[in-house]
């Protein structure tokens, strides 16, 4: 068999056309933009790139950048003084502090500072405890770009055998609560998972997001699975080259010969992470400015 690949940048292009559209219409109905507003520490090479298509992403879609660079020695009162500032102004509909943060600040203390209704990233406590129990909030971009897919190209999941592996907060743990959502029969695999081929055999759907370089093999792979690859590593660079490939968590090569649907890297679920949290921001802003939030972004 041969996957089909699942094109999330494609996907990502039409879900940010359709926010777009409807940020014009925001702005029609509230008399102002809506805005998100990214606050970069340090100057983390990876991070900085992020940092750059989030803004451009956010100004093609008709809404307010907000960039705000800090230095890498930041203390963290002046960053909690920051997102202060970013909660009190009725110009910020959702704030993003890009993570990893430096070691010097205590990442939880600052999400724990920011407005849950302005959390668009969806990591505050707040949004985490509406996730499990059932309550309207804002759910993490990637796992919300990931179930997309899924249901795009699977429609109900009920039933379904679906293997997280990778617990973490912002991806592997929300993800596993959206699947279980959705009625599939979830497993969450971590590093102290025994025989890891053999829980993921028994999957339908496979979502790795573990952080390490084509680590899922083909052979794990039961034939004919949906496989979402979460990982963005990037290789060492080979002779000739510059900078190293950027490749996933899973064998792509061999495993596309086993799958039946499977995301690339990049091009899959990166681009679906930007493009949900504009869709979060033009959420939050409606909830704002006391509007209901159109269906169907
Ligand atoms: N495409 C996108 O938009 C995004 C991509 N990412 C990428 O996704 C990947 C995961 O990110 P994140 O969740 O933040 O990473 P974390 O490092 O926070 O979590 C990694 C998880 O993988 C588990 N793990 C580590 N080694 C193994 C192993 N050998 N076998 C099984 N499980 C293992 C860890 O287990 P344990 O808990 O036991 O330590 C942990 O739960 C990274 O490559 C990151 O760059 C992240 C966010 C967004
Ligand atoms: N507060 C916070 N929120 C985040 O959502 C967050 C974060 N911190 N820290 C870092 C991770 C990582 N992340 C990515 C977003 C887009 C791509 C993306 O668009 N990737 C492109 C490739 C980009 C490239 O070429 O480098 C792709 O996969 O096609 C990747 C990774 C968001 N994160």
């Amino acid at each position: 068999m041969v996957a089909e690949t699942i094109d999330g940048k494609a996907f990502a292009a039409r879900l940010r056309e359709r926010v777009g559209e409807a940020a014009a219409r925001f702005e029609e109905k509230a008399g102002r933009k809506a805005g998100l507003a990214v606050v970069l520490v340090g100057e983390d090479p990876a991070s900085q790139v992020y940092v750059r298509s989030k803004g451009k992403a956010t100004l093609a879609a008709s809404m307010n950048s907000f960039e705000h660079r800090l230095e890498a020695d930041t203390s963290q009162d002046d960053l909690l003084a920051l997102v202060e500032r970013l909660n009190a102004d009725d110009a910020v509909d959702g704030i993003l502090v890009q993570l990893p943060l430096p070691a010097h600040i205590d990442a939880q203390a600052v999400i724990a500072a920011i407005d849950p209704d302005k959390d668009v990233d969806g990591f505050h406590v707040t949004n985490a405890g509406r996730l499990a129990v059932g309550q309207a909030g804002f759910v993490p971009c990637t796992p919300m770009g990931c179930m997309m897919l899924l249901t795009d190209r699977l429609g109900d999941l009920s039933g379904l055998d679906a293997v997280v592996i990778g617990r973490s907060n912002i991806v592997g743990k929300p993800m596993a609560q959206l699947l279980l959502d959705a009625n599939a029969t979830v497993t969450i695999a971590h590093s102290r998972t025994r025989d890891l081929a053999a829980v993921v055999r028994r999957a339908d759907i496979v979502v790795a997001a573990v952080g390490r370089a084509e680590m899922v093999k083909a052979e794990w792979l039961k034939p004919g699975a949906t496989v979402i690859d979460v990982g963005i590593n990037r290789l060492p660079p080979a002779d000739g080259e510059e900078k190293g490939r950027l490749v996933g968590d899973v064998d792509y090569g061999p495993a596309s010969q086993v799958a039946s649907a499977i995301t690339p890297v990049p091009g899959g679920v990166g681009p679906m992470t930007i493009a949900v949290l504009l869709r979060n921001t033009l959420v939050a802003a409606h909830r704002n400015a006391g509007l209901t939030a159109p269906e169907g972004i």
